[in-house]
């Protein structure tokens, strides 16, 4: 079992699962967008899933306080302190009113700073990982008929060859476009959401180059899945990205399998610097 500062993510599994039901059962429902104060999109699905998440987290780990994205919105942020989770009910939200594929769930126990368990779940693809950082802990399943199948476990590759870059699909942008080239990465692909984490923990890409804003509840489960897999997300600076920073608010962020430093050094480049990706 995962188990990660005496809170064993993988109790979280069920009302993971649970939560991406709803957002399939909304998506087949048709459900409507609404646009929130900062422009993002939000649907009934975001809610709901996070009702089902917060939900679980007061019952299974009553006293750690739970940062979610759309009780953030709403201005309902906890204080946090050494533990937290950061719950992501809806990663994605543009690819999934678009009707694609690539939106997850997500949820991650942060422990001063790091991001230490995440869970991630694609319901549309009928793939989840789990991460625990501590025990060095990282797997993949498939669902099948509503039923978890055979762990695999998740290990990053060691890029040897012409690194492969994921890339957001909604907000690539100028300086994305610019840091892939600089950088030599001549496969790219597209995928919504914290997938791209995912797939670096897996061994299925290389670097997730992010020079854009993201919110640290997008990050923290992929992140904790990558780490715990031997990936690294590293700031600009050079050093790893922590959690818990004002306004939860991430700076740009390299993510990367084998190659640590390697990917950091188009992002260092005047024409590169990051700018504000908002759309
Ligand atoms: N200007 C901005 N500031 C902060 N976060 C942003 C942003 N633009 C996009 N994002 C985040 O990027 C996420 C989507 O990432 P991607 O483009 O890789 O799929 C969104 O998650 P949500 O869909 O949960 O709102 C949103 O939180
Ligand atoms: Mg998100």
């Amino acid at each position: 079992m995962a188990e990660a500062a005496g809170f064993d993510i993988e109790v979280m599994i069920g009302p993971v699962l649970d939560a991406g039901a709803r957002t399939l059962a909304y998506r087949d429902a048709g459900v409507a967008t609404e646009i929130k104060a900062d422009e993002s999109p939000v649907t009934a699905a975001d809610r709901a899933a996070e009702a089902i998440l917060l939900a679980a987290l007061a019952r299974l780990a009553p006293g750690i306080p739970v940062v979610a994205e759309e009780e953030a919105s709403a201005g309902r942020v906890p204080e946090v302190d050494a533990r937290f989770f950061l719950v992501d009910p809806l990663d994605g939200t543009r690819e999934y009113v678009r009707g694609g594929d690539d939106f997850t769930v997500n949820v991650a126990l942060v422990e001063r700073g790091a991001p230490i368990a995440g869970i991630v779940y694609a319901p549309a693809r009928g793939r989840l990982w789990c991460g625990d950082v501590a025990r060095g802990v990282a797997w993949r399943a498939h669902l099948h008929d509503g039923v978890l199948g055979e762990r695999v476990a998740l290990k990053v590759r060691s890029c040897r060859g012409v690194p492969v870059a994921v890339a957001s699909k909604s907000h690539c942008t100028p300086a994305t476009e610019a840091w892939l080239k600089a950088s030599g990465c001549a496969e790219r692909v597209s995928v919504g959401s914290s997938l791209k984490f995912a797939l670096i923990a897996g061994g299925e890409a290389d670097v997730y180059p992010r020079p854009g804003p993201t919110m640290e509840w997008d990050t923290a489960a992929g992140d904790a899945v990558l780490r715990a897999a031997g990936g690294h997300t590293l700031c600009l600076d050079g050093h790893p990205l922590t959690y818990a920073k004002p306004r939860f608010f991430n700076p740009g962020f390299v993510a990367s399998g084998g190659h640590p430093s390697l990917p950091l050094r188009p992002f260092l480049t005047a024409d590169t610097r990051p700018t504000d990706e908002s759309e």
